[in-house]
């Protein structure tokens, strides 16, 4: 028996950088299914199945997530657009374990280049496509995974693809140059709750900057910091997985006509993550929110003070 466990088997009950023995081992494809999923439903029923155990495979998310084939009429009732920016809308909070969630994009809508706050992400199309544009994490900003898998001796790095392999040696080099003191890195890998809101609740925007404890770091970020290392076409019933060990990405809808919807699971769940600057790579905390729950919209806080206001 080996001591080190790939990542398919790593528990995404647990944040990524809390599965020392971990190797950083991208999922295999194509994930052969067991069994087909009859309905949305019937895959929410069996991911509440899967997490109430202790440990819960990625590889067992993935095929899970593989099985069930889309269908408009099992999720157009959580199909919430908005004209301006893609939308996030809660299927269900897993018991606090994993939340699930379904994500509308309008032509031409994308996301910001963002990190998953340390959690497991998968994701799977629903309707239309997406592309994802996958980078490298910029030079003065390190994840609390790679800061953990350089800092622990059982961990192994094994990837299927060189391209892969390379990325993860150069991030694990990058950690010998770079200063170890958390303090020299901008957040520090931790979420606070003094974080700058984009207003959105979601991912889209990269305005504003953001010191933690409101110090001012004098961080500088060159041009150009962040660098492109992959992108994927995904199509209706793909799946893919992401973790900050794997890099930073960002979606985005290339139809200026077709809208899309995608469905997300995220282990553990996350209420903010950082952005980053595409021309800079400097970072800023934001907070991810609804605009649905359980295909109810939510007031936003500007509709409610404005509903307030006209009631005066
Ligand atoms: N991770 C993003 C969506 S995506 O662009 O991957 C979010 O949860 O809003
Ligand atoms: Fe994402």
């Amino acid at each position: 028996m080996e001591a080190a466990m790939d990542i398919e088997n790593a528990n995404c009950k647990l944040r990524v950088s809390q599965c020392t023995d971990m190797e950083i081992l991208p999922i295999e494809r194509p994930i052969k299914v067991d069994r087909e999923i009859d309905g949305l439903e019937k895959l929410v029923a069996e991911l509440h199945r899967v997490f109430s155990h202790d440990h819960v495979n990625v590889q067992d998310v993935q095929k899970l997530m593989t099985g069930y084939t889309s269908d408009p009429k099992h999720w157009k009732k959580y199909a919430k657009f908005d004209r301006f920016r893609y939308t996030r809308n809660l299927v269900d909070a897993g018991n606090g374990a994993f939340n699930i969630m379904i994500l509308c994009w309008a032509g031409g809508h994308a996301s910001a280049i963002h990190d998953h706050a340390d959690s497991h992400c998968f994701m799977k199309m629903l309707s239309g496509s997406l592309e994802e544009v996958r980078y490298d994490w910029p030079d003065n900003v390190q994840p609390e995974v790679l800061k953990k898998l350089k800092s622990t001796t059982k961990a192994r790095r094994r990837c299927c693809s060189e391209s892969e392999d390379k990325y993860l040696s150069s991030k694990m080099n990058a950690l010998d140059m770079n200063c170890q003191n958390d303090s020299c890195h901008n957040f520090g890998g931790s979420i606070d709750n003094d974080h700058a809101e984009n207003g959105n609740g979601n991912v889209e925007k990269e305005n504003g900057s953001h010191c933690k404890n409101g110090e001012d770091r004098h961080e500088v970020y060159e041009a150009q910091n962040m660098v492109e290392i992959g992108r994927t076409r995904l199509e209706v019933n793909d799946v893919c997985y992401i973790n900050d060990a794997l890099g930073l990405h960002r979606m985005e809808n290339p139809s200026h006509v077709d809208a899309a919807v995608s469905l997300h699971l995220y282990c553990p769940p996350f209420d903010s993550c950082r952005v980053f600057d595409a021309s800079t790579g400097k970072p800023t905390q934001v907070s991810v929110t609804f605009t649905s729950k359980y295909g109810k919209r939510i007031k936003r806080m500007d509709e409610v003070i404005e509903v307030a206001d006209s009631q005066q």
